[in-house]
């Protein structure tokens, strides 16, 4: 997806927190034993829900998606090898075509995979999430920003 002509959805580093947070809420009952970060973005999350739900167990599954080509042109340049159950935790920063889900999925089809965002298509891919994006919304993180001046809106539209 290109970042022209798409709503957006900024998040601020305080947002983002708290939405991780109920993340953690949602997972509380779930008994997780290790969590599966799915780098990049699933590196923060991961953080707030080790910290929230104590689990000292982390690794991570690095994805890279090539968006020059096809959508859904995804290569894992660095594996996990641990082994497929209910104790198990994925987590990613959002899902939006599914497609880096479909890999987890594939892998690790008993954990848990758990997002801060869901867009429609990949939702049904994702078992806990806390916020619904619409699928022509690009999702502007804070990692991915900084702050910086805005116009007054009169001026904007004068
Ligand atoms: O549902 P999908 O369409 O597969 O998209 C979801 C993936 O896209 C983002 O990663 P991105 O490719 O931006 O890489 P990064 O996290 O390393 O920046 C996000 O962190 C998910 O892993």
């Amino acid at each position: 997806m290109s970042m022209t002509n798409h709503k957006m959805f900024y998040v601020s580093w305080e947002a983002f927190h708290r939405a991780s947070r109920e993340l953690a809420a949602k997972l509380l009952t779930g008994r997780f034993e290790r969590i599966l970060a799915v780098s990049r973005g699933g590196l923060v999350p991961a953080t707030i829900l080790a910290r929230e739900l104590n689990i000292r167990l982390l690794d991570t599954i690095c994805i890279v998606s090539y968006q020059h080509d096809q959508q859904g042109d995804l290569s894992v340049v660095k594996g996990c090898d641990w082994p497929d159950d209910a104790k198990l935790l994925i987590v990613d920063d959002l899902v939006d075509t599914g497609e880096t889900a479909k890999v987890l999925k594939q892998q690790f089809p008993q954990a848990t995979l758990a997002t801060v965002y869901a867009k429609p298509q990949g939702k049904p891919l994702v078992d806990v999430y806390v916020t619904d994006i619409e699928q022509d919304t690009w999702i502007q993180l804070p990692w991915d920003t900084e702050l910086s001046y805005t116009a007054p809106l009169v001026e904007q539209h004068s």
